[in-house]
């Protein structure tokens, strides 16, 4: 049976990248992807944004919508204190075994839990079955007309403190237009909006973020 593009993704890090080095998986990924086959990974341009953002939120906890192969997982991890930890919310099993794999591969796996479900029936039980409190930083990168389903999910679920910091992936490509409407006009957001390229492409898109004001 034919292998599918993120069972490739993942043979080519397992067999070029470091165990245990998660730059080198990252590094890796976005070789094959800008080389060989792109795949809807944040990249590597709007993965600094990422990047300095996460830095700047420091969460203890951090929560992602669609984890793909596990690239932003693997990238927001390395960056993430001593105890500190990510769960990583994908509903497609294929994706999900992929990414397990490459997280571990990364050496991440102590501060990275992977949900298996869709974002819908996972957020309800963040605080009593996965013991959550409130979450510091949200990366988006699922389907994107459930940004604003899951933003408004996460406030009903109490799981948003003052501070809390959402990142949303391709506000622009391939867009996220109601996303963008609702934060920017509730009184509950501050917003800032990183303008970017789609991974491995020259096409415009952006990153928007969200600071939850209470
Ligand atoms: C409910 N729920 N809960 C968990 C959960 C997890 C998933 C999956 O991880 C999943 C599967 C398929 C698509 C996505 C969203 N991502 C995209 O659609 C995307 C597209 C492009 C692009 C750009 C240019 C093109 F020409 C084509 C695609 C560039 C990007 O960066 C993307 O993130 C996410 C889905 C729903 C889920
Ligand atoms: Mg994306």
């Amino acid at each position: 049976m034919n292998q599918s593009k993120e069972q490739r993704i993942l043979n080519f890090v397992l067999q070029n990248a470091v165990r245990g080095d998660p730059c080198s998986v990252v590094d890796t990924i976005d070789k094959y992807c800008s080389q060989k086959e792109w795949a809807m990974n944040v990249g590597d341009e709007k993965g600094k944004v990422l990047d300095k953002t996460v830095e700047e939120a420091n969460p203890s906890v951090a929560l992602e919508l669609g984890t793909y192969c596990g690239y932003s997982a693997v990238r927001i991890s390395r960056l993430l204190k001593a105890g500190a930890r990510l769960l990583t919310v994908e509903f497609n099993p294929e994706f999900a075994a992929i990414a397990k794999q490459m997280i571990e591969f990364a050496g991440v796996q102590d501060k990275v839990k992977l949900l298996e479900g869709p974002s819908e029936e996972i957020i309800p039980q963040l605080k009593k079955k996965y013991e959550v409190d409130t979450l510091d930083f949200v990366f988006l990168d699922h389907w994107k007309d459930r940004y604003t389903p899951d933003t408004k999910l996460l406030q009903e679920c109490n799981l948003l403190r003052k501070g809390s910091v959402l990142l949303a992936d391709n506000v622009i490509f391939p867009g996220a237009p109601d996303f963008l409407n609702y934060v920017r006009k509730s009184p509950h957001f501050q917003c800032t909006n990183y303008p970017s390229h789609l991974e491995y492409m020259q096409v415009e898109d952006a990153m928007e973020k969200a600071v939850f004001l209470g």
